[in-house]
């Protein structure tokens, strides 16, 4: 009886249950079929049944690369990422600058470009690191001798990206961050293509919005006006972005940390993005 038992089994070809995984190779598949001196023959025990010591690493590596017939590099199997440009745009007083700003602080390796601007500097402000505070003819004379990558009269001030900060960061193959406003990025956007990575700051609801404008007390009731009615329509343009993020009120932390997510996923692609400019 039992003699039969184990004969059927033999037959038959045995299947596992799902739940039971098949007992592992020693070698890939590939490798089994490999010349006598890979297969289980030569680890087997010796005729007086001593054991042959294992192989070392090094010797199994030695012996992998002769039957492949190159040696193992150590060089990277795929290059380093590309640089990246990352556009960082939104509605006014949706917090383009304090995102920027906690990204500046949690990030190295990055150039965040300064802009140019004719308007008039805000209470702890810097110039030279938030903008470039010029006059309005030294504006124009930056457009006059095309030193602007791009440019736009923004409620009534100009702003501008500076070429030359862009191709400085670019031959030290940093990854740069702008910030514009959504009229900027759409110009961008013709200029860049999809070699940049566009990004959309959103704050959680209109009234949050808003509120943020009214409680950061630089614009008088008139300007304020501008900029809402401006909002509004603005969000109508998110289609054309690659990426939003949501800067939700006391959330700041969240929407740097979505930035920098959207960053790492951007030097992880497959098909990684190429600069021209
Ligand atoms: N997540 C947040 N929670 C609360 N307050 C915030 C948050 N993000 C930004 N703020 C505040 O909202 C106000 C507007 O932010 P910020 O100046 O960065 O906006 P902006 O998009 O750069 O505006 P603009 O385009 O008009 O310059 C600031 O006072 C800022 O400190």
């Amino acid at each position: 009886m039992f003699h039969r038992f184990c004969s059927s089994l033999s037959r038959s070809s045995i299947i596992f249950p799902k739940s039971i995984k098949s007992p592992p190779l020693p070698f890939p598949r590939s490798l089994r079929r490999f010349p006598p001196s890979l297969s289980f023959s030569s680890f087997k025990m010796s005729d007086t049944d001593k054991p042959i010591p294992s192989p070392t690493k090094q010797e199994t590596l030695r012996s992998l690369e002769s039957h492949l017939g190159s040696p193992f590099t150590s060089s990277p199997i795929i290059p380093p990422p590309n640089q990246l440009i990352i556009v960082i745009s939104g509605p006014s007083g949706v917090g383009k600058d304090a995102v920027i700003n906690k990204l500046r602080e949690a990030r190295e390796h990055l150039h965040f470009v300064v802009t140019a601007t004719s308007r008039p500097m805000r209470p702890g402000e810097v110039d030279g690191k938030d903008y470039f505070f010029v006059t309005r003819d030294d504006f124009l004379s930056m457009v006059e001798n095309e030193e602007l990558l791009e440019y736009a009269l923004v409620y009534g001030e100009y702003k501008g990206i500076p070429k030359r900060q862009i191709r400085e960061s670019m031959s030290k193959g940093e990854d740069i961050v702008l910030r514009v406003d959504i009229q900027g990025a759409q110009t961008l956007r013709k200029i860049l293509g999809s070699s940049a990575v566009f990004v959309f700051l959103v704050a959680e609801s209109e009234v949050a919005m808003v509120e943020r404008l009214v409680d950061r007390k630089t614009e008088r009731q008139e300007e304020l006006l501008v900029r809402v009615a401006t909002a509004r329509e603005e969000v109508r343009h998110l289609k054309s972005f690659d990426y939003v993020v949501v800067n939700a009120k006391g959330r700041l932390d969240d929407a740097v940390r979505r930035v920098e997510a959207i960053i790492d996923a951007e030097k992880s692609r497959v098909h990684q993005r190429v600069v021209r400019i």
